[in-house]
């Protein structure tokens, strides 16, 4: 009884959980069969050989190793052991009942003493402890790109001789010479015009202008991973993640980067409700949306493509340079290019307001006022006409730039570009709509709801709106997509556009193709990822995609009790695989447990540096007990300990809708496949996601895992 207690000790959850992945009758089988996992398992409960530590200790008189020593060795944490190497899938099971035991053994241990005691509430705050630190980190990180976004924009155009690190708000507020009209004007601030008569500087400045903003969404945070970074997210996940997303905002709110007491980055205020009849528009922008993202993703990953396949690939950093002197000189000449992406979205989102000096806000009968003291909707002036062509030549620049900067060897976001290219076309949109709504006011769409002289349309909305779709067409969020937007512009009211938009783009984009930007680039780059989306509706059996194959050489397998240190090395050196199955035995087939390559590996290497006398032929043990060892042959090695015995199981019969289930929601690496109760073959995550890449008619081998 001792393995079986051991065995549920080690890995907390054990063969009860893997009996019922299996058909009833390999039930039976298995339970008949003497000497399979748990039948052996019990049967092997037997006392401490007698005499193998007098043996030992004899052997050791001998001058070459004990059985002691060999014990202290083995339970020292030997370093490395349990790690993994760069793109190995992580064995999440694994994990987490190694953390299970830890916790488990620093609990049972606070009972005998004070310092235990402590150890073990250190440790139950540990995990928290961490969500502070990431969060006060996260806040603190993002506070410093805000501000130090905000002052290499405005680098672009000249700098504050009052103090070089205050930005042109900043820098004029502190100012004893500014008045509330020219309130962006001081002596303190120079451009760099009045400053070098040189320009073209002021173009190498603009290259600072790369910089990606940090933006205060912390719900949106969390749901976004939820929603689209991780496949495996327990409870616990989300509520730490939300500790630190709100240990995050809190830091942030502190820094105040903005100066306005105000965490989000587009703060937006709306003085009009909307009408239901805009929901046509705002379904418009969803379509645009969608076809902006399907767009996107096509060219881009081609583009990415190219990079990986061509010599475009090899001179990362020239690429960066070129880049970066395109969009330089391209952007230069338009206002709204130049300036930077977020203060371009801010302007977009922006109602109109009486003191508003912007070319965007450049209406006719500025100051006319209805008797609510709203704005009415009013007849466009020329900057608005100007801004127009200006902002649709910006959309234009802003995709084809966007597509092939994604994916270059920067630290560059996708949420800014994708929200700017919405609320480009959203305002152009909104405008026209208030335009039509002003001049035609007496149309059936319009006259029940909206008469003259009255503040009808808000541009400032449809490019939240249009933000929404784009960001949507591309990420393919929906939940998350809508909390961030309102998050970002504490826009709460507008919840049923941003939806409606979310939702249209979201449809548009996967009937175009069903992977949003993140998916495309994770199977781009050949990253082990099993998409949690997707169901699996495909009737083959863990069978078909288990290794070996018929005609592929056995299963590699090592036994329990008659190998010796070189046998295991010669299979090391020639075999590439991850991990090993341990049997009783290779004519049984009967299954011990799984080891894996890299603890192999080290434990050996160790032991032969550290412990006395283990060489080529020591045998190796992953038994509870070795036989005493006669004298005169070299001492054994017990590895017991980092065998893993409770490996996962299903029989080869198992649906692989099961089998990618239970990967997925277990996180698993891999799964040992048995049939009648004997060890048969393995199935790997890779191989699960091969798998399912051929039965979407792609070539499995195209997935690279590199
Ligand atoms: N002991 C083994 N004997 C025979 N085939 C194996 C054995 N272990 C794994 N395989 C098969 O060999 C291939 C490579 O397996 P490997 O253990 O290297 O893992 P992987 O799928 O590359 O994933 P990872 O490296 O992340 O663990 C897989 O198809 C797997 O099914």
């Amino acid at each position: 009884m001792a393995m079986w207690q051991g065995a549920m000790d080690n890995r907390g959850f054990q063969q009860g959980s893997f009996n019922s992945f299996q058909s009833s009758s390999s039930d039976e089988d298995l339970m008949d069969i003497p000497g399979t996992a748990m039948d052996f398992s019990m049967r092997d409960d037997v006392p401490p050989l007698d005499g193998e530590i007098e043996e030992d200790k004899s052997y050791n008189g001998g001058g070459i190793g004990s059985s002691n020593r060999m014990m202290d060795f083995l339970e020292e944490p030997i370093p490395g052991v349990g790690t993994y190497d760069d793109f190995n899938t992580i064995d999440w099971v694994r994990e987490k009942s190694r953390d299970r035991d830890r916790h488990r053994e620093i609990t049972n241990k606070s009972k005998e003493s004070t310092w235990a005691l402590i150890h073990s509430v250190s440790d139950a705050f540990s995990g928290w402890l961490l969500m502070l630190l990431i969060g006060l980190l996260s806040g603190s990180l993002a506070g410093l790109i805000d501000i130090s976004a905000h002052w290499m924009t405005d680098l672009k155009e000249g700098i504050c001789t009052g103090g070089i690190w205050f930005n042109h708000e900043h820098c004029c507020w502190n100012s004893q010479h500014v008045t509330f009209e020219d309130r962006d004007k001081c002596p303190e601030w120079n451009s760099w015009s009045q400053l070098i008569i040189s320009t073209n500087e002021v173009l190498s400045a603009a290259a600072a202008a790369g910089v990606s903003v940090a933006f205060g969404a912390p719900i949106g945070g969390v749901l976004f991973s939820l929603e689209e970074v991780s496949y495996y997210f327990p409870l616990k996940t989300l509520w730490r993640s939300f500790f630190a997303a709100l240990v995050a905002a809190f830091t942030l709110r502190s820094i105040n980067p903005f100066g306005n007491s105000r965490l989000v980055l587009f703060y937006v205020e709306f003085h009009t409700p909307w009408h239901l009849f805009e929901l046509v528009p705002f379904i418009l922008l969803g379509i645009f949306g969608g076809l902006w993202g399907a767009l996107f993703i096509r060219t881009n990953i081609a583009w990415c493509r190219k990079r990986k396949t061509t010599q475009l690939g090899k001179y990362p950093v020239i690429e960066v340079l070129v880049m970066t002197a395109i969009t330089a000189i391209l952007a230069f000449p338009n206002e709204y290019t130049r300036m930077s992406t977020s203060e371009l979205i801010s302007e977009l989102f922006n109602d109109c307001g009486l003191l508003d000096s912007s070319k965007l806000c450049d209406y006719e009968n500025r100051f006319n006022t209805s008797k609510a003291g709203e704005l009415p909707d009013r007849p466009a002036g020329v900057g608005v006409y100007s801004a127009m062509w200006q902002l649709a030549l910006t959309l234009i620049l802003k995709i084809v730039i966007t597509i092939f900067t994604f994916g270059m060897k920067i630290p560059s976001g996708l949420f800014i570009p994708s929200m700017a290219v919405g609320a480009i076309a959203g305002r152009l949109l909104g405008v026209g709509m208030e335009q039509l709504a002003y001049y035609h006011h007496d149309w059936a769409i319009f006259n029940s709801w909206c008469s003259q002289g009255a503040d009808c349309i808000t541009p400032g909305l449809y490019a939240m709106v249009g933000a929404a779709a784009c960001l949507g067409g591309v990420t393919r969020m929906t939940v998350s997509l809508v909390v961030i937007m309102f998050e970002l512009t504490g826009g709460l009211e507008y919840i049923v556009p941003l939806m409606a938009a979310a939702m249209t783009s979201k449809w548009v984009a996967d009937a175009l193709g069903r992977e949003g930007i993140y998916d495309a680039h994770i199977r781009l780059n050949g990253y082990p990822f099993l998409e949690a989306k997707e169901e699996f509706a495909h009737k083959t059996l863990a069978m078909d995609v288990m290794k070996p194959r018929r005609n592929d050489p056995l299963l590699t397998v090592l036994t329990q009790d008659s190998m010796t240190v070189e046998d295991v090395e010669t299979i090391i050196s020639e075999t590439t695989y991850s991990g090993f199955p341990v049997v009783v035995s290779r004519e049984s087939q009967r299954l011990v447990g799984f080891v894996l390559r890299r603890d192999l590996i080290i434990s050996i290497e160790n032991a032969r540096k550290k412990q006395d006398g283990v060489v080529s032929t020591s045998v190796i043990y992953f038994t509870e007990h070795s036989p005493p060892v006669p004298p005169y042959t070299p001492p054994t090695l017990k590895l017991r300990n980092i065998l893993d015995l409770s490996p996962f199981t299903v029989t080869d019969l198992t649906p692989m809708e099961i089998v990618v289930d239970i990967f997925r929601k277990l996180g698993l690496r891999q799964c040992l496949v048995t049939h009648n109760g004997r060890l048969l073959g393995i199935i790997t995550k890779k191989d699960v996601l091969k798998h399912i890449a051929q039965m979407a008619n792609q070539d499995p081998d195209s997935i690279l895992f590199n």
